[in-house]
């Protein structure tokens, strides 16, 4: 195994203020202890509900979020510096790809201008390399060249998501953060884009961070996941240990909760989700502390990590 990035006991902590002089009264603990390893040309996995912190964690990643504390270090520095990242050209090495391609695409820019913007930034060329390299990135992402001289809002939903690709990956990067890049497209078209990002893995060996809340959508993406529960990591593993061996009660919950298209066994899941849920609402409070928050991570195999109560640990049954 290659390691690309390892973050390192990641916190992000958000002020919250109030009051009449707007003082600091809490904190929003939005990632609080979140370490993990991104492997070289592998995708990772980060899964959660809304609120979980998954997206800070993205954010913190390519340095768009100022970080409370811990490392991420990349090429054996600690990127969470600022002055570290312009030192190394880091934002050349990691883009970022949203889920939002009408509002992350400028609607008053054209494609060539989108697309180029990236390539001025790190890579200075002559306008006519510049536009063999916009045709080229265009024609990587299946686009015809004529694409370039329109606007955003002239192309579908999957379209643009690829636009967004295109320019993600006109700096040749090493990491790209997905942050629900199919959420909002149909399920047809989620599938193309997903096996689209796949390819372009394969040929360019780029890694994704793939953030979403949706474990079926990950399903086919990602070697190892994590699930993430309120700022942090419940359970951390392989693909095969999280879809086949869930051992926390969220991870089964988010598991149950895929659509299944299996209509003669339709009764059947929707009692098991049930069951699920029943299970959830009763043991919740076993797993997790005083205050509601997972409780730290405990090696059970490998590749597998599980947040689990002191007593279960002491217990020796760590499972
Ligand atoms: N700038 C901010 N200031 C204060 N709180 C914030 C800020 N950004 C995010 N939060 C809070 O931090 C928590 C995590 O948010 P985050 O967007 O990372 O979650 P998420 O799992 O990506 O959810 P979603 O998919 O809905 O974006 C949430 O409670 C959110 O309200």
């Amino acid at each position: 195994m290659t390691v690309l990035m390892e973050i390192k006991d990641l916190k992000v902590h958000y002020p919250i203020r109030s009051g009449f002089w707007n003082r600091i009264t809490d904190y929003v603990y939005a990632a609080d202890g979140i370490s993990f390893t991104i492997e070289a040309g592998k995708t990772y996995g980060l899964v959660g509900e809304s609120g979980s912190g998954k997206s800070t964690i993205g954010k913190a990643i390519v340095g768009l979020e100022k970080i409370t504390g811990g490392e991420i270090i990349y090429n054996g520095e600690d990127v969470s510096k600022p002055s570290v990242r312009n030192k190394m050209k880091y934002n050349k090495d990691v883009q970022m790809i949203f889920q939002d391609s009408l509002s992350s695409l400028n609607p008053k820019k054209t494609i060539y201008q989108i697309i180029a913007e990236p390539i001025r930034n790190f890579d200075k060329m002559d306008k006519e390399s510049e536009k063999q390299r916009v045709i080229e990135l265009l024609d990587i992402v299946g686009l015809s060249k004529n694409a370039m001289y329109q606007y955003p809002h002239q192309f579908s939903g999957g379209q643009r998501q690829r636009i967004g690709i295109a320019r993600a990956i006109a700096t040749n990067p090493k990491l790209i953060i997905a942050d629900e890049p199919v959420s909002a497209l149909d399920l047809s078209i989620q599938a193309q884009v997903l096996n689209f990002m796949k390819r372009i893995q394969k040929e360019l060996g780029i890694s994704f961070l793939f953030i979403s809340h949706d474990l079926g959508v990950v399903r086919h993406m990602t070697e190892n996941i994590a699930i993430m529960h309120l700022g942090r990591f419940v359970e951390l593993g392989t693909r095969e240990d999280i879809y086949n061996n869930p051992q926390h009660i969220y991870t089964k919950r988010l598991l149950s909760a895929i659509p299944q298209i299996d209509i003669a066994n339709r009764e059947a899941n929707k009692a098991k989700r049930a069951q699920v849920e029943a299970e959830y609402q009763e043991k919740r409070s076993h797993f997790y502390d005083e205050d509601g928050l997972a409780y730290p991570m405990h090696q059970i195999s490998d590749t597998h990590w599980v947040s689990t109560p002191p007593t279960q640990i002491s217990e020796g049954t760590g499972k």
